[in-house]
């Protein structure tokens, strides 16, 4: 058995891409056939519906009174939201931007001493990329506690910079990310009690996460290219920092694809498959996706927060009676990410009963 989320993501790998995978998007003027999408590729009707302004809501977490009210309205009816008041300070947010932008901006040489190996963390594409014949038009890094090991590759005589800020940056997007989870929560009737690996003070120390760092360089041909194809996030909930440049989708049943424009100071919060499993389906998971553009090169952050690596999720008993049968097995999320591996768009529901 995996004992931490690094090692089910290296148990659960995925397509192994060789090295002229790794083009040098940042360079080419015209789209290579190999990135050349196609609609079909996407789960659901792929035609960008732009729908402008964007509806998601604007939660503002100072608001003692409105704020939970309106995030678990969101919650159910958007599985996402933007957050402002969330007291995680700019200057924080802005280096932590910076030390992404830092990075993606090595040579690709020097981005690949840092590739990530059997599907763990490191330098590489996504890890969905496997199950598309085509690739998409983006570069990520993923970060699993400390990212000491691949820094100082990238940056043998000044790693610290980077560790630091990335460290910082992760408690503090643990301490938001337990603080949101208990505003959803406690609005279903759930309290500290009902949730062992909440641990005795109900702070979720023993959570797990990554850190997902992403870059969308600019595009000669937007319109055939997928920076993420659509997918949900294998985690309880997600928390996204994108720069100041939309590409974000959510996708709403009414409403198709919705762009997320980025908002001054606000993070972009996902609820993921474990948290629609835990809530028995009253918080669903949100299909997203980006797109790209001719214009700007976007970067985004994701803290991808889950349970205890071990810990058994399955419908909480308070949310289940005689009208509202448990609607998933129990799993874990190591189990769990080595089922997304496998099945992707599939997952969720083969855990239906
Ligand atoms: O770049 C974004 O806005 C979204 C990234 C994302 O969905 C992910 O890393 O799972
Ligand atoms: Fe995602």
């Amino acid at each position: 058995m995996p004992s931490r989320v690094s090692d089910s993501l290296a148990l659960h790998p995925v397509f192994q891409h060789n090295h002229n995978q790794y083009l040098d998007l940042n360079s080419l003027e015209e789209l290579p056939d190999s990135h050349a999408w196609s609609s079909e590729l996407d789960k659901l009707s792929s035609s960008p519906d732009d729908h402008g302004e964007s509806n998601l809501p604007v939660i503002d977490l100072s608001d003692s009174i409105n704020g939970p009210k309106h995030l678990v309205h969101a919650c159910k009816t958007w599985g996402a939201f933007q957050l402002i008041n969330h007291g995680i300070s700019n200057q924080l947010i802005d280096s932590m931007e910076a030390a992404t932008r830092k990075l993606f901006s090595l040579p690709i040489e020097q981005k690949l001493k840092a590739e990530r190996q059997e599907g763990g963390c490191g330098y590489g594409p996504f890890r969905i990329s496997s199950f598309f014949p085509k690739r998409m038009w983006s570069e990520g890094f993923t970060i699993v506690g400390s990212p000491l090991q691949h820094a100082r590759l990238l940056w043998p005589e000044d790693y610290s910079v980077f560790c630091d800020v990335t460290e910082e940056y992760q408690k503090e997007m643990k301490k938001l990310a337990g603080k949101i989870m208990w505003i959803m929560l406690e609005a279903l009737g759930i309290t500290k009690e009902d949730i062992i690996w909440a641990g005795p003070n109900g702070e979720f120390e023993a959570s797990g996460a990554a850190l997902q760092l992403n870059s969308y360089p600019v595009c000669p041909d937007p319109d055939r290219a997928m920076g993420l194809a659509d997918h949900t996030d294998s985690t309880l909930l997600s928390i996204l920092h994108q720069s100041n440049q939309s590409g974000l989708q959510v996708f709403q049943e009414e409403m198709g694809w919705v762009t997320v424009p980025p908002v001054e100071g606000a993070l972009v919060v996902n609820i993921g498959d474990l948290l629609h499993i835990l809530t028995n389906g009253s918080y669903p998971s949100v299909l997203h996706r980006v797109t790209v553009n001719r214009e700007r090169h976007r970067y985004s952050m994701a803290y991808l927060y889950g349970p205890p690596h071990s810990a058994e999720i399955s419908p909480l008993s308070k949310l289940v009676d005689h009208q509202h049968p448990p609607l998933y097995r129990p799993v874990t999320w190591s189990e769990y990410l080595g089922m997304k591996a496998i099945l992707f768009y599939n997952a969720l529901s083969s855990l239906r009963l």
